[in-house]
Formats: C-alpha cells, sequence, structure tokens
C-alpha cells in the first residue's frame, strides 16, 4: 500500500478565473496529522475544498491514492442551520457511503448513531432539533457524523471557531484518536497554540506554501513573518500566473519563492 494518501503537483484553485492559491506541490503522507494555518483570506478553506473535490483546480492536479474514502466538515458558516432536521438525521447522514441517500437505516444503524453521540458527549440528544444546539453541540454533533463516516481522509475546516475550552478539548481528543487510527488527517486551525501542541505537522499558507513540514520548524517566527508579507503584498484581482509564466519568477506576483517538487513536507 502506498504511503502517499495526496499528492499535489502546481496545484492553482481559484473562483472566476482569479487564484485563491497557487503553487502547491508536496504529498501529504498516509496517517499524517497536519494543520493547515495562514491568515484570513489565505486559501485554507480553498485547499480543503480543491480537495474534497468541490472545486475544480484551474490548473496542476491533487490526486488521492486509488480508494483513499474522504469525511470533509465545512465551516460552520457554510451549514444552514434553520433546515428543520434532528440531531440524529444530521449525524445519519454521514452513513451515506454505506446506505445510499435513500437506504433505509436498520436498527444496527441506529444503534451507531447512538454510539457515535455518545462518543462526542451528547448521549440521548437524538431527537434533538438542530436550531436548538449551541455552537460546541453542534460541532460535536457534526463530529459523530465524521464518525460515522469511518473516512480514511479527514478534513476539518476551522472545528475550533466559536466552541468552549471544554468542547476544543474533547474535539482534539477525537482528533488524536482518529490519528491513533492512522487516518490521514488535515485540520484548519487558527489557535497557533493549539497547533503548536497537538499537531505534529503543519502547512504554513499565505496563498502559496510558506512553509511545510514539523510544526516547530514551520511556525518559526522568520516563517509567520515571510507569511505576513506575502499575504500583504498579493494584489485581489491578480490574473493568474500561467503554468510556463511562474517556474521563470516573471509573473507580477511571483516573490521569487522556491517550488518543492519533491515528495513529502519541507519547510521553504
Ligand atoms: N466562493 C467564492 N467566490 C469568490 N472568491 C472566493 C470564494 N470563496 C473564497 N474566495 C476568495 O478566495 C480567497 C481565499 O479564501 P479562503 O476562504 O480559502 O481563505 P481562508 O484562508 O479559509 O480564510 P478564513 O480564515 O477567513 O476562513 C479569498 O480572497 C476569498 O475572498
Amino acid at each position: 500500500m502506498t504511503k502517499t494518501c495526496l499528492t499535489f503537483r502546481d496545484l492553482t484553485l481559484g473562483y472566476n478565473s482569479h487564484p485563491a492559491i497557487h503553487h502547491l506541490d508536496g504529498t501529504i503522507r498516509r496517517g499524517s496529522l497536519t494543520a493547515v494555518v495562514g491568515a484570513n483570506g489565505s486559501g485554507k478553506s480553498t485547499l480543503m475544498k480543491g480537495i474534497v473535490g468541490v472545486l475544480k483546480p484551474m490548473a496542476g492536479t491533487v490526486v488521492r491514492a486509488p480508494g483513499v474514502r474522504a469525511a470533509y466538515l465545512p465551516q460552520q458558516s457554510e451549514l444552514d442551520r434553520s433546515f428543520p432536521a434532528r440531531v440524529v438525521d444530521l449525524v445519519s447522514l454521514g452513513l451515506w457511503p454505506r446506505r445510499g441517500l435513500l437506504g433505509r437505516h436498520t436498527r444496527e444503524d441506529r444503534d451507531s448513531v447512538s454510539q457515535a453521540l455518545m462518543a462526542v458527549g451528547l448521549g440521548g440528544f437524538e431527537k434533538r432539533p438542530i436550531d436548538t444546539l449551541s455552537g460546541g453541540q453542534l460541532q460535536r454533533t457534526l463530529f459523530a457524523r465524521v464518525l460515522l463516516q469511518d473516512a480514511d481522509l479527514i478534513l476539518l475546516d476551522e472545528p475550533f471557531n466559536a466552541v468552549d475550552t471544554k468542547t476544543v478539548g474533547d474535539l482534539i481528543t477525537l482528533i488524536k484518536r482518529w490519528h491513533g487510527e492512522e487516518r490521514t488527517i488535515m485540520v484548519v486551525v487558527h489557535d497557533l497554540d493549539l497547533v503548536r501542541h497537538n499537531f505534529p505537522e503543519t502547512l504554513l499558507l499565505a496563498r502559496q506554501p510558506i512553509a511545510w513540514g514539523e510544526t516547530k520548524e514551520t511556525l518559526r517566527p522568520e516563517n509567520l513573518l515571510r507569511a505576513r508579507r506575502f499575504h500583504e503584498a498579493w494584489e485581489e484581482n491578480a490574473p493568474w500566473c500561467e503554468p510556463d509564466n511562474h517556474e521563470h519568477g516573471d509573473h507580477p506576483h511571483d516573490h521569487g519563492h522556491d517550488h518543492h517538487h519533491g515528495s513529502g513536507p519541507r519547510a521553504a
């Protein structure tokens, strides 16, 4: 079995012909736990969407190893909580890959939903309407859904946002459990202390990878400073660079960074 879960080859992702992230080269190892960090608008969510396939690359590729099943948790702000659903309905969506959309749920399925809810500290919440949940309870519910999905690759976009400290601790425990099960996990996180304490590897983005590798190395002050400079220098409406141009560093937004054409993460 290959050791690589994801491979990025000069990946450019964006919206309406404008790149949001470009020149991403490298690989994500199977069983790795990676934090994705960067300023607001640095392309973190865009990368998640690109990996899961919600967004198609403008250039380059993102390749998933054969057979890898992904679970993706978008930012809470992208969820419509006014939808009249109960906790059990939301969590049961995690059974899709196995049951299909219209598949009937068996007693065993209902038991696994209840077990997943217990595992996230929401035992007995099955019938609660989702619009009555606190931010922390909703995030726990969504983690229960991810649990049920039983995916090889887990992508979590800002799961600790608007969540109390106790819930953050419990969610980290679950993430570590998944890591122990050798699943591949990428998590968008804003709190760098949280990253330093819990994530072995980090990808620092500022529309392009600034540093990538062991967390302690990646989050060195000089890398964080570089990320800030790159971020501030980005022109929002820049045309996207042609694949041929960026190699020669002649694009106005090419700041002379070195491309990572090898495999495996590195510090830039
Ligand atoms: N649907 C969209 N249409 C057009 N532009 C978008 C869209 N989504 C994101 N963008 C733009 O792409 C860039 C990267 O956004 P992205 O959401 O990936 O950043 P982020 O690092 O996740 O930010 P945050 O920390 O604020 O969530 C931003 O300039 C953003 O305005």
